[in-house]
């Protein structure tokens, strides 16, 4: 591919001088690091990523071309791509295309050649912001004003725009043993596969489904799933999930669905400095004091009023921090139990699909999977006991 003079522009001004990558254009968004070193097929095609610049730490990007088999979603997301090295060939027994081939024919603009750990700690001093990146024009000054009327994340209400349009199922790998309503605000694909893995028929529904369209599916459990934006903008899916608390319907959350949960239980959401993207970030699960090492892309987190070993009341049970991150005690987790201490919901911010990542998380879909096959025997139990002037 041939390559043009880029340039890259925060909006304070920092800029950086390199060559195009992918389509030739125009692009703003924020800008955001990941540090995975594999993965990119994944991040690329994670709904999260909406309206986000991804700068990535690991220097050679595309060794391995693209293949049909890890695909998040059907589409690229990311507003645009900076790399330091691109890989001249794509070498893999899976890749069907090259990576730089997919970012072009999706008109995702990108940059190389730039000096990325610079640029990431640059964004780790001041901060997540916006950033543009042109290979069609070299005006530092037009760009930088572009750039800075575009709109930033904070405020952001963006799941409606990457959720499906029509519910779908994804069936059940053998027999079928529960099904879950998974309310997608960005879901990625190894998510539903994570359940169906154990025996769980997922519903995957659009992200302004409703409390009827939930129980229309049977469902044992709902789920809310990742998806992009400032957790702070997206309220119905709050409204719905508050419903689904009071029908004690057992809930997991990841990602945006912890976030989700947290204000479902009236608590508040904050963006972070610069976010956690990576696949080895240390978290502690505090109900087992396991720590595991897990893949992250968030930049907002939970507020936890007061001091994180203190449970916080609500009207849907006692809501407590399940998860913390080793580096910074960021909230990773939350539960909900009810006066008996029984698990109702519980979610996490972080991802136990681990596409890509260590698969250390995943007992959180086993844990899904025992809470609602135990509510199920309690409410199948419950449901026998003969009651007062029933005749048998
Ligand atoms: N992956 C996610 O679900 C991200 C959630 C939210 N958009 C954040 O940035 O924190």
């Amino acid at each position: 591919m041939t390559r043009t003079p880029a340039i890259l522009v925060l909006e304070d001004g920092r800029t950086f001088h390199g060559e195009s990558y992918g389509a030739l254009g125009e692009t703003v968004g924020e800008a955001v690091f990941s540090t995975g070193m594999t993965g990119y097929q994944e991040t690329l095609t994670d709904p999260s990523y909406r309206r986000q610049v991804v700068v990535m730490t690991a220097p050679h990007v595309g060794n391995t071309g693209v293949n049909s088999e890890d695909q998040e979603s059907d589409r690229i997301w990311v507003a645009g791509y900076v790399v330091r090295d691109p890989a001249r060939v794509a070498s893999s027994w899976r890749a069907t295309r090259t990576l730089e081939d997919d970012l072009a024919e999706q008109g995702i603009v990108g940059i190389s050649g730039i000096d990325t750990r610079a640029l990431t700690r640059h964004l780790r001093e001041r901060g997540a912001m916006r950033v543009g990146i042109s290979s069609v024009s070299e005006d530092v000054d037009a760009l930088l004003a572009t750039v800075k009327a575009a709109p930033s994340m904070a405020g952001a209400d963006l799941a409606g725009e990457v959720s499906t349009a029509e519910p779908y199922v994804v069936p059940a790998v053998g027999d079928k043993r529960l099904t879950v309503a998974a309310v997608d605000l960005g879901i990625k694909a190894m998510t539903p596969q994570r359940m169906a893995e154990r025996g769980i028929e997922v519903h995957v529904l659009p992200a302004d489904a409703t409390l009827d369209q939930v129980r229309a599916t049977g469902a044992d459990g709902v789920f809310f799933s990742n998806g992009p934006g400032d957790p702070a903008a997206t309220t119905e899916a709050v409204s719905l999930l508050q419903d689904v608390l009071r029908d004690r319907t057992p809930f997991f959350g990841i990602c945006f669905g912890n976030q989700m949960l947290g204000r479902a239980l009236g608590l508040e959401t904050y963006k972070l400095k610069y976010g956690h993207r990576g696949i080895n970030q240390p978290v502690m699960d505090r109900t087992t004091s396991k720590v595991e090492i897990t893949a992250h892309n968030h930049g907002f987190a939970v507020a936890w009023p007061g001091d994180l070993d203190t449970p916080h009341e609500t009207p849907y049970g006692s809501a407590s921090v399940s998860h913390v991150c080793l580096n910074d005690d960021v909230v990773e987790g939350l539960e909900v139990r009810d006066g008996e201490g029984d698990l109702l919901a519980f979610s996490v911010q972080y991802h136990p699909e681990a596409a890509a990542g260590p698969h250390d998380a995943e007992y959180l879909f086993d844990r899904f999977t025992t809470l609602m096959l135990e509510r199920r025997d309690d409410d199948t139990t419950a449901g026998s006991e003969p009651t007062e002037g029933t005749v048998h």
